[in-house]
């Protein structure tokens, strides 16, 4: 009984919790990648215990790999040693450590996963309680097993309505981080309900949840259906049976309520993810870098929708357009049903999968006053190079559009 996450934390307490109840609790999974481990095992070194059960922790190289530098290279030799010292078999370089966690069957309804990454909390779309923590909170976790939260108040937001064409999941997404803003969150859960969401494919519910963290959430719910069985089933490892379950008179500390038939596309502007503007207002902007990837829109019906637009045309001349698939799955069903032939043609560089250009260390570094426009979820000052760099966030499809016109363009003109 209760909102989504004391549904969750209750069951596998065996008994009622509510919020602002502090508890700890066994986890399934602790996941953490090549830019987080290193200080996990000081922390784990430091604790001086042994690892619980080696079988629980999964190690990700995807925020700098293949290794660009000589850091990078000898940190992830040192998480490789580590890895066979302590017999850690679970160990993914196939693209965005989130992506792979929910294709590779880490991720479960009403499961509960930590990772030392913020947006661990994509598993949320699942019906799966996932939060990121600090590298130090990841090392004990290895010892223990177990994992102390808050409870968390949880705020609904209920999104009823169709999207009309050309408005995707980020567009809602974005305009909702517009309303509530970076800090409306903080330390809540959010729930996202409504007939919007019920209608809408995993791949388009996960941004809700990925971008939970933005707002400052610990998590990002939504309700497990049929939706989320059938992707289970085809899309992922998971093996059922699965658990299904719902809010059961739940109490909200706040209900936001959106229509989202009447909205259009949006983007946000730097430098904030909550400096959001319908897109239409400051098109035209000329653009050096266009980004497609990250956990956030890189999955394959965003190459989709992207290879839709570019087909048979060519980018900008002077725009650098970047496509990297989350994983090397979507990869190669992009490779095999002709998509990465299209951004090839278009004149895209298509990247390794992985968090690529994202954080700003590789694979797209951006330059004193240059501009870029990405399908990511932050665009705070510096976050992909230089401080002096500007990040415009918005769908795929307006990724694409305005890679051919090295300017921010509206999606609607090529559909
Ligand atoms: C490097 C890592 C700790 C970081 C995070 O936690 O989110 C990264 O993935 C990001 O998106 O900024
Ligand atoms: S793709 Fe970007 S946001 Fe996602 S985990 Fe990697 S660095 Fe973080």
């Amino acid at each position: 009984m209760g909102t989504l996450v004391e549904e969750i934390f209750s069951r596998r307490a065996g008994r009622s919790v509510r919020a602002g109840e502090i508890i700890l609790l066994d986890v399934d999974t602790i996941m953490s990648h090549d830019n987080t481990t290193p200080l996990a095992i000081k922390a784990f070194r430091e604790i001086g215990k042994p690892i619980r059960n080696p079988d629980q922790i999964v190690i990700h190289f995807d925020h700098a790999y293949p290794a660009p530098n000589l850091l990078a290279a000898e940190n992830q030799q040192k998480i490789l040693r580590f890895m066979r010292e302590q017999g850690i078999r679970h160990f993914y370089h196939h693209g965005v450590c989130h992506q792979v966690m929910i294709e590779e069957g880490f991720v479960r309804p009403g499961g509960v996963v930590i990772g030392a990454d913020s947006h661990t909390v994509t598993y949320g779309a699942l019906g799966c309680f996932s939060t990121g923590l600090g590298s130090s909170e990841i090392g004990a976790a290895w010892v223990t097993g177990k994992c102390w939260f808050r409870t968390p108040e949880t705020i609904l937001i209920r999104l009823e309505g169709q999207t009309a064409p050309g408005v995707y999941s980020k567009d809602v997404m974005l305009y909702l981080a517009g309303v509530l803003g970076m800090d409306g969150a903080t330390y809540r859960a959010l729930e996202f309900e409504g007939s919007y969401i019920r209608n809408l494919p995993m791949h388009e519910r996960l941004v809700f949840s990925n971008m939970s963290v933005e707002l400052g959430a610990k998590c990002g719910l939504i309700a497990p259906d049929e939706i989320t069985l059938q992707y289970l089933a085809q899309e992922t490892r998971a093996q059922p049976p699965f658990e299904v379950f719902r809010a059961e008179q739940p109490r909200y500390e706040r209900v936001v309520e959106i229509d989202v038939s009447g909205l259009e596309p949006q983007i946000a502007c730097h430098p904030d993810v909550d400096q959001v503007k319908p897109l239409r207002e400051v098109e035209g902007l000329p653009i050096d870098e266009v980004y497609i990837g990250t956990c956030t829109n890189a999955r394959y019906e965003d190459l989709e929708i992207a290879a839709g637009i570019l087909r048979g045309r060519q980018v900008h001349r002077f725009t650098r357009v970047l496509v990297t698939p989350a994983s090397q799955t979507i990869y190669e069903k992009a490779m095999q049903n002709g998509l990465i032939e299209v951004f090839l043609q278009a004149g895209c560089t298509v990247n390794a999968p992985g968090c690529g250009a994202c954080l700003g260390r590789h694979g797209g570094v951006l330059a004193p006053g240059e501009r870029a426009f990405t399908t990511m979820n932050r665009n705070f000052i510096g976050r992909m190079g230089s401080s002096e760099a500007e990040i415009y966030l918005g769908s795929p499809a307006a990724a694409a559009a305005t890679a051919l016109e090295g300017r921010i363009t509206d999606p609607r003109k090529y559909l």
